[in-house]
């Protein structure tokens, strides 16, 4: 007979989003329990943000070597120790999993369980065949898993995913890479700038998360001078031969080709772990790729006490947005029937490849819709190129190009997508000024240094303010305008 337990609460996963949940519903005073299938740590420390992070920042090293003759500087001939790069990584990566058991471990054990959870009705869960959790409310958080073509499967363990890169003990010599989305462009460029040889495959045009296509173009020709990158593939055979794959595919300029490489790594998408947990026998409104839906203000389900969290709920699969998910469904979860909505930040992208990639609030895609959707709403573009800009090319950085997009009207910044030097930056001043719903005008008010990247996003607004017809547009290396722009 499995244990019966009774709890306010009971909290699907121990992953940033669970994790948050499990804080927000435990200090409202409520029993809660938290249940964990997997390995605890959770993905972001274990086998995403952190980790590839830290590829990316070995890789980042090695370029700066490469690029150090342009300044003069030259040092001997560049060894990349692909053990030591390996070692490093996992050194810190198990450092940043620690801080997390610690404080996974500061939870009570009674409110943890470990095992599978899976519901049997709405308010009852069976975890693997030990427990039975009877809760008020649940919440959902069970993260997101790699997804490939099921076929894959035959190349055994010479097909790879991110979870098994970064336990490698060594950089292999080769890599095909399929997938050239956020993962893929992190991973890929990483590994090429690490000495590995990356061929990139891609389906269908897409490239990393831009919907604005003529900053995909630009990504796409900027890339395609490292590694080989191909956005719609056409691989006509791929198969195992002893310990490296195979494979035939259309080369953009040589036709047919057979390369051999040491890995396929299958980048090509996540899918929420929601297929698993039982849904079935729930009257559960799902959208079309089974993923219940709900509601981001609330993240309450249309099954009332239910709410989900985090990658699990499909929306924005990111750390930040399972922290704020998590913290909202705890909340609602722990004061059921009571539901307010919880505080949602700006949409906010970053990618770390190099140049960095940002998309900020509404895509190009989503404003081009509304224009389609709304008679009345109609949006203008500002950009910049960063060949020019001043500071970018003292730097040696001088490449990408940032579009940032107003409303027609009211003025108002409504959002932006660039692939720019440290975008990581621009894309944290265009956040923070989109969710005081600044207008592009206030946004020209406020200081800008010099010489500093930024003076490049000034001049993107300054073009956008003339092209929403709300002031002069920008000359031609204007003197006010200076050499930072
Ligand atoms: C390679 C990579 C790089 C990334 N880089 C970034 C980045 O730079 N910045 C960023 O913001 N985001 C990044 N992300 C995304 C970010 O890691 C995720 O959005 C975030 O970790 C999701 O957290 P979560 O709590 O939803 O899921 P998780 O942390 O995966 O937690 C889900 C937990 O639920 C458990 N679980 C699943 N099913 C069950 C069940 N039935 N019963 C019990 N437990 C269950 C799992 O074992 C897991 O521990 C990256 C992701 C990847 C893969
Ligand atoms: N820096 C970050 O914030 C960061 C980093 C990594 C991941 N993430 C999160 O993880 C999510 C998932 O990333 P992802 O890269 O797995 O998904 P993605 O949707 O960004 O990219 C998947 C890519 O694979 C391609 N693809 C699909 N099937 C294919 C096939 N058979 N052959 C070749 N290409 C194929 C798609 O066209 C797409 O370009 C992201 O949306 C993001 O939210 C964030």
């Amino acid at each position: 007979m499995p244990e019966h337990i009774q709890v306010d609460v009971a909290i699907i996963g121990s992953g940033s989003a669970g994790l948050a949940a499990w804080r927000t519903a435990s200090q409202a005073g409520k029993k809660v329990v938290i249940i964990e299938s997997g390995p605890i740590g959770t993905t972001c420390a274990r086998v995403g943000c952190m980790p590839s992070k830290l590829l990316i920042a070995a890789a980042d090293s090695a370029h700066a070597v490469r690029q150090a003759p342009l300044f003069g500087i030259q040092s001997g001939k560049m060894k990349i120790d692909g053990k030591k790069v390996m070692k490093r990584l996992q050194d810190e990566r198990d450092r940043f999993v620690k801080l997390v058991i610690d404080s996974i471990d500061s939870i009570p054990a009674t409110n943890k369980i470990s095992g599978r959870a899976r519901f049997i009705d709405a308010h009852t869960l069976m975890v693997d065949e030990h427990t039975k959790v009877s809760a008020n409310s649940v919440v959902i958080a069970t993260g997101s898993r790699a997804s490939y073509p099921f076929d894959w499967q035959a190349l055994g363990d010479r097909l790879v995913i991110n979870d098994d890169v970064f336990n490698w003990d060594k950089l292999p010599q080769s890599v095909a890479l399929f997938g050239p989305g956020v993962i893929g462009l992190e991973l890929g460029q990483a590994l090429q700038r690490l000495g590995v040889k990356v061929w990139m495959f891609g389906r269908g045009g897409q490239l990393g998360p831009f919907s604005d296509e003529k900053v995909r173009h630009y990504a796409n020709q900027l890339f395609a001078n490292e590694f080989y990158l191909d956005l719609d593939a056409k691989v006509q055979d791929m198969h195992r031969v002893d310990e490296q794959v195979a494979i035939t595919f259309t080369h953009l300029e040589e036709g047919n080709k057979n390369i051999a490489v040491d890995y396929v790594i299958a980048a090509t998408g996540r899918r929420p772990n929601v297929d698993q947990l039982g849904l079935e026998v729930l009257d559960l409104a799902l959208d079309d790729k089974g993923v219940p839906i709900t509601d981001p203000h609330t993240m309450q389900t249309s099954i009332k006490h239910i709410f989900l969290a985090g990658d699990a709920s499909n929306q924005l699969p990111l750390l930040h947005e399972a922290n704020d998910q998590g913290r909202i469904a705890g909340h609602n979860a722990a004061h059921f029937p009571k539901v307010s909505p919880g505080l949602r930040h700006s949409a906010l992208a970053i990618v770390f490849t190099a140049p960095q990639i940002a998309l900020v609030g509404s895509t190009y895609a989503q404003l081009q819709a509304k224009t389609t959707a709304e008679r009345h709403f109609n949006f203008a573009v500002g950009e910049v190129s960063f060949e020019n800009q001043g500071r970018s090319r003292l730097m040696a950085k001088n490449q990408g190009l940032l579009r940032v997009y107003g409303e027609h009207g009211t003025g108002r910044f409504l959002g932006a997508e660039m692939l720019a030097p440290d975008a990581e930056h621009i894309a944290h001043l265009l956040a923070w000024a989109h969710q005081s719903k600044m207008t592009v005008a206030h946004m020209l008010t406020l200081p800008f240094y010099h010489p500093v990247i930024e003076e490049g996003l000034r001049t993107a607004l300054r073009d956008l303010n003339a092209n929403l017809a709300l002031g002069a547009p920008i000359e031609d290396h204007c003197m006010e305008c200076g050499v930072g722009d």
